[in-house]
């Protein structure tokens, strides 16, 4: 057995046939008794990310706040792993939190964000009994609160901030500049907090900021600490508001090809607590409870994709296509922010790459390409081609594009393969119709 390059599941190998392995498992055994495109997950790589955070965010005595970011990917089995291992959770809608419910994920840990809550979602939220509600906007908090007295509820809440930093990714996956339609701006904050404080069934605990997504450099994450601690000894000293938690979202980046090189969830970590402590000592603060909210690095290397390669399309001195069953409508995310993925034949994990490919998928749009001009062995029909890194934000935001079934989704864990979420149905597309 060898061992795969390191954009593969934690328990990744190379069996003797050449075939990819995950815990044991043959993905081309699974990808023939499945069907593709198959998204096949890793228990012990989701249990392993789970544990990398709590060690590296727990250092030095801090007592930091887990929260998963369920919009990366949202499937009872797997949040009940999460569950397991003490984590929090964060919705971002009444679909994701009755998801939540469904998987019997403890309330209290759960938190609600998003920037255009309904009234019916706001009273989901209170009848469910959430942890946190994230407010996003002035109007937001008033209607919260009258909701809340209609129920005889009293949530508590973060205020969401934009603190105006540039996190230096994707146009699209950034939130936190001052152009964005998420949170409150720190002048619309300072009229609202104090607002906010009057309220009798609200009890507002702290701030949140979340930046972006995918995020290599670690200085944006110091720079919106800062000035959302500043913000925090401003509100103390003006209006006496002591924060209990500050919420500091997610964004870490993770390796998607070989040659990339994110920092270790260690180097966050150290660099963010260290910076933490540092900065509630010059403002002389009493430090709020510390929380985060990894999604993509706690989810996306605990899964691959498979597909089965059907047609091969070679254009003399132009490019080499080679069309799967899959595509845009299972992983939106290289035609909609132009990302980079690096497949891999899983049948033939062992053989020299010598051909240049572009791996398109079956949909009717130019732009449905998993990965362009990529070195592959020759390949053939019939071939499982293996994209590494598809745990996060793919399945979410799969469609029925073109007629597209969702693909089914299996777990692996030492001795056991169990289907998690069964494949579509053509019954699944007419089930909302009307005639
Ligand atoms: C509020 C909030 N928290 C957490 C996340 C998770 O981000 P990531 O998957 O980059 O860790 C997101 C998504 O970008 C988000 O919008
Ligand atoms: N969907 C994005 C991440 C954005 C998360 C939500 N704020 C991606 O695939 O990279």
């Amino acid at each position: 057995m060898k061992q795969p390059s390191k954009i593969f599941p934690i328990s990744s190998s190379i069996s003797d046939e050449g075939h990819l392995t995950i815990s044991g498992y043959d993905t081309v055994t699974l990808a023939a008794e499945y069907g593709t495109p198959l998204y096949v997950f890793s228990e012990e790589d989701i249990r392993g990310r789970c544990r990398e955070f709590a060690t590296e965010f727990h250092r030095n005595g801090h007592h930091t706040r887990i929260v998963f970011a369920g919009k990366a990917l949202l499937n009872i089995a797997i949040l009940k792993i999460i569950a397991e291992a003490g984590l929090g959770l964060d919705t971002v809608s009444g679909g994701e939190l009755e998801i939540a419910s469904a998987a019997e994920f403890p309330m209290e840990k759960v938190y609600l964000h998003g920037n255009n809550k309904s009234d019916s979602e706001l009273e989901l939220a209170l009848e469910k009994g959430v942890g946190r509600i994230v407010i996003d906007n002035p109007g937001e908090m008033f209607r919260l609160n009258r909701l809340a007295e209609d129920r005889g509820a009293k949530p508590k809440i973060l205020f969401r901030i934009r603190p105006g930093i540039d996190p230096h990714t994707h146009a699209k996956i950034s939130t936190g500049n001052i152009d964005s339609k998420f949170g409150f701006s720190l002048n619309e904050a300072m009229v609202s907090v104090p607002q906010a404080m009057a309220l009798k069934n609200v009890e507002i605990v702290g701030f949140h900021y979340h930046i972006g997504s995918q995020i290599f450099e670690i200085q944006p994450f110091l720079d919106a600490m800062t000035t959302t601690l500043e913000f925090i000894s401003e509100m103390q000293k003006v209006h006496g508001f002591v924060t209990q938690e500050l919420d500091a979202g997610g964004g870490f980046a993770v390796q998607y090809l070989s040659d990339q090189k994110p920092p270790d969830i260690g180097v966050y970590a150290e660099a963010i607590l260290g910076h933490f402590d540092n900065e509630c000592g010059r403002l002389k603060i009493v430090p709020p409870g510390l929380t985060i909210e990894p999604g993509r690095g706690l989810i996306a290397r605990a899964a691959v994709a498979l597909y089965t390669v059907g047609v091969i399309k070679e254009i003399p001195e132009i490019r080499n296509y080679v069309c799967v069953d899959g595509g845009m409508a299972d992983n939106i995310r290289p035609s909609l922010y132009g990302a980079a993925y690096e497949p891999y034949l899983a049948n033939r994990m062992n053989e020299t790459p010598d051909k240049v490919y572009t791996v398109a998928g079956r949909y009717c749009e130019s732009g449905d390409i998993l990965a362009t001009d990529i070195e592959l062995p020759a390949v053939k029909s019939g071939d499982v081609i293996v994209v590494p890194v598809c745990g996060a934000y793919c399945l979410p935001m799969a469609s029925n594009y073109n007629g597209s079934l969702k693909p089914a989704v299996v777990m692996v864990h030492k001795g056991q393969a169990r289907l998690i979420r069964r494949r579509e149905v053509m019954a699944d597309l007419l089930r909302c119709d009307i005639n």
